[in-house]
């Protein structure tokens, strides 16, 4: 099937009804699988109607089988195939009931089958749909919020509407059937007790809107609270040896209790109304029923009340009994609707706030490809914030095609936030950042993070094999160009140890592997991706020394032909570049080769000095600002804890 057309395609009006969550769902979603809803609504109407044939045909057999008051007629069916006498006249009603149990029981078939058929496909498409927005929202939003919270989005929300999406139309077209057939029927036989009957009908529609309004933020707030159940186990799974190795258990078991509690309240809110508004709806509809069966039985005795004339049968008065009663489950049905409704609209109504949302970094209209020519990476007076926490202020350099640029400086200065601007991870909230000459936010995402390589420092392994992970993003690579890119990222020697060398499984429930290795899977799909410009951020923090001077040496061939920029606290690691950038507090503050520097006997010299080991000649306030900037990035780390 096609995919679904973009859900905001047409600009609606906000606060039209077009807005609400549940009508896009319908327009945008619906549209594909309407054919199966055709179908399948047609079928209601008619499981519906033969459904109501029963009490029509029991009070004409009253009447004229038993009673012998009236000829035996029945709407839409010839008098010539009405047998005369009064046994074949029971026996042709028997046939007509069975036949109506039988076709209603065929329609009923295929109702449900078009109507699960049409749900379960529009909640695939939305849910693709809502993945495949959620994916290109930029990472500020998902450090915005926890991984349990967007799944609860992507699987509970989702799964809400599907008994919504299963009942709702075809509840609602069996009530709309229902209602006609039975008025139609009604108003034919006695008009002036079809009223009586209906008069509850306006009370239970105040009654139900009242539910609605009161229903409606508690819904809401269930569906958050899933959410946030969802991310704190999320989280602890996850966590799960830092729960073991700090015997975290009971204060975890505590964690994950409250959060259930606070859903139980948040159900339980909910289920307080509506266990009082479903027995109070019987309540009315009973009343009301009881009426009816008063004024109708008086009737029948000659006695109709309130001035009312005329005669009413035995027969006509089964008839309205039993539809009066059968007038219960469609107000009984409309509360289900409009309750299933509200659980609904909260959860499509998340789901559509990730879809509407706008992802802050995007294609400008009419992004042109990228294409690097020299390889040449300027940045221009670049400043971002974190939200309002500025990190990177005013940064200026301009690197040659083809440099290697080491880029060192105390944690938490801005590193690697600085080269994420690069591939547009983030886009500055000041200044611009320009490959060749042209703006990043100019050209096509697409072009741009395929000339860009970015290597971190904990690289994510996917499920599956070794080789489908080194190929990750250049999926038609063959084996042979997979195992070369893992040959010069050192990790060839390594994958051929494994149990089943490039088929091994590994990410989750996969053979682990060591950061060091992870890293170097993650460099080989980088060298085979053969980038334009490579962004190394901390790429080989987790191996050994003399892991990394062979990867080094393999390395320093690869980046010769490249633009490169090396993320190291190791100083060695960026000794031998071209340039080296020190940045401090998100500022660069020393740029040069390494002679140059050591020289210049500024920040980058005391780092040298600690690194080898000649601690004896640092500066005395060098620790103290050391010690600073420690006590900043721990205040910082607490503040983005829970
Ligand atoms: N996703 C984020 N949301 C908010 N603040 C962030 C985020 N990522 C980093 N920061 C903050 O931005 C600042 C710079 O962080 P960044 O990771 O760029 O520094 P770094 O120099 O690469 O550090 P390190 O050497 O420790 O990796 C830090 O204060 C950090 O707390």
């Amino acid at each position: 099937m096609d995919a679904a057309p973009a859900p905001n395609a047409d600009p609606d009006e906000p606060g039209s009804w077009r807005e609400n969550p549940i009508w896009r769902l319908y327009l945008t979603y619906g549209r594909d699988s309407s054919a199966y809803a055709l179908l399948a609504a047609a079928f209601t109407v008619a499981g519906r109607l033969f459904g109501l044939l029963p009490a029509l045909v029991i009070g004409v057999a009253v009447d004229a089988v038993f009673l012998r008051e009236r000829p035996y007629s029945l709407p839409f069916v010839p008098e010539s195939i009405v047998p005369a006498a009064p046994v074949d006249q029971l026996l042709f009603s028997i046939g007509v009931l069975l036949t109506a149990t039988l076709l209603g029981a065929l329609a009923s078939w295929v109702e449900n089958w078009g109507w699960s058929v049409f749900a379960q496909r529009v909640q695939r498409d939305l849910r693709v749909d809502a993945y495949d927005r959620l994916q290109r929202l930029d990472l500020a939003y998902f450090s915005g919020r926890r991984t349990g919270d967007l799944m609860s989005v992507l699987n509970n929300d989702v799964n809400a509407l599907e008994s919504f999406l299963e009942n709702a139309v075809s509840a609602t077209l069996w009530i709309v059937a229902t209602i006609v057939g039975i008025g139609v029927i009604l108003v034919g036989l006695n008009l002036p007790l079809t009223a009586v009957t209906l008069l509850p009908v306006p009370l239970l529609a105040a009654f139900t809107l009242l539910f609605t309004r009161v229903i409606e933020p508690r819904y809401l707030s269930i569906r958050e609270e899933i959410g946030d159940l969802n991310s704190r186990l999320e989280n602890n799974v996850g966590g799960i040896e830092v729960i073991k190795t700090e015997g975290a258990e009971a204060y975890e078991r505590d964690r994950v209790a409250e959060s259930s509690t606070e859903y139980l309240r948040a159900t339980l809110a909910a289920v307080r109304i509506r266990i009082t508004y479903f027995p109070g709806l019987n309540v009315v509809s009973g009343v009301g029923f009881a009426i009816t069966f008063l004024v109708g039985g008086l009737w029948v005795l000659g006695r109709p009340p309130f001035g009312l004339s005329g005669t009413l049968s035995p027969g006509e008065f089964v008839t309205f009994v039993i539809y009066a009663q059968q007038f219960v489950w469609p107000i009984v049905r409309l509360g289900n609707i409009v309750d299933s409704y509200e659980r609904a609209k909260a959860a499509a109504g998340r789901v559509r706030a990730v879809m509407t949302r706008d992802p802050a970094v995007g294609d400008a209209p009419g992004a042109e490809p990228l294409v690097v020519t020299d390889g040449a990476v300027t940045f221009d007076g670049v400043s971002f914030a974190y939200g309002d926490e500025e990190v990177i202020h005013d940064v200026s350099f301009a690197v040659d095609g083809g440099e290697t640029v080491g880029v060192v400086g105390p944690t938490g200065a801005g590193k690697s936030t600085l080269l994420k601007l690069l591939p547009r991870l983030y886009d500055p909230d000041e200044g611009a950042v320009r490959i060749d000459g042209t703006d990043v936010r100019e050209v096509t995402l697409r072009s741009l993070r395929r000339s860009v390589g970015y290597v971190s420092q904990e690289p994510f392994l996917f499920f599956g094999s070794v080789r489908d992970n080194i190929a990750y993003g250049t999926f038609d690579a063959s084996d042979d160009a997979v195992e070369q890119a893992a040959r010069r990222a050192h990790a060839h020697e390594f994958i051929e140890r494994l149990p089943d060398g490039y088929d091994t499984l590994v990410g989750e429930r996969g053979v682990k592997l060591s950061g060091g290795q992870r890293q170097r899977l993650a460099l080989a799909r980088t060298m085979l991706k053969d980038p334009a410009i490579l962004v190394l951020d901390e790429a080989t923090s987790a191996v050994d020394t003399e892991t990394e001077a062979i990867i080094r040496a393999r390395l320093d061939a690869f980046a010769a032909e490249r633009t490169t920029f090396v993320i190291a606290h190791r100083l060695s690691t960026v000794r031998e570049a071209d340039r080296i950038l020190v940045l401090d507090d998100g500022r660069v503050v020393e740029d040069g080769t390494h002679a140059d520097l050591l020289a210049a006997d500024g920040l980058y010299a005391d780092f040298w000095r600690v690194q080898t080991g000649d601690l004896a000649s640092l500066p005395p306030a060098f620790l103290e600002r050391a010690l600073d900037r420690q006590s900043e990035v721990l205040a910082a780390d607490g503040d983005e804890g829970d």
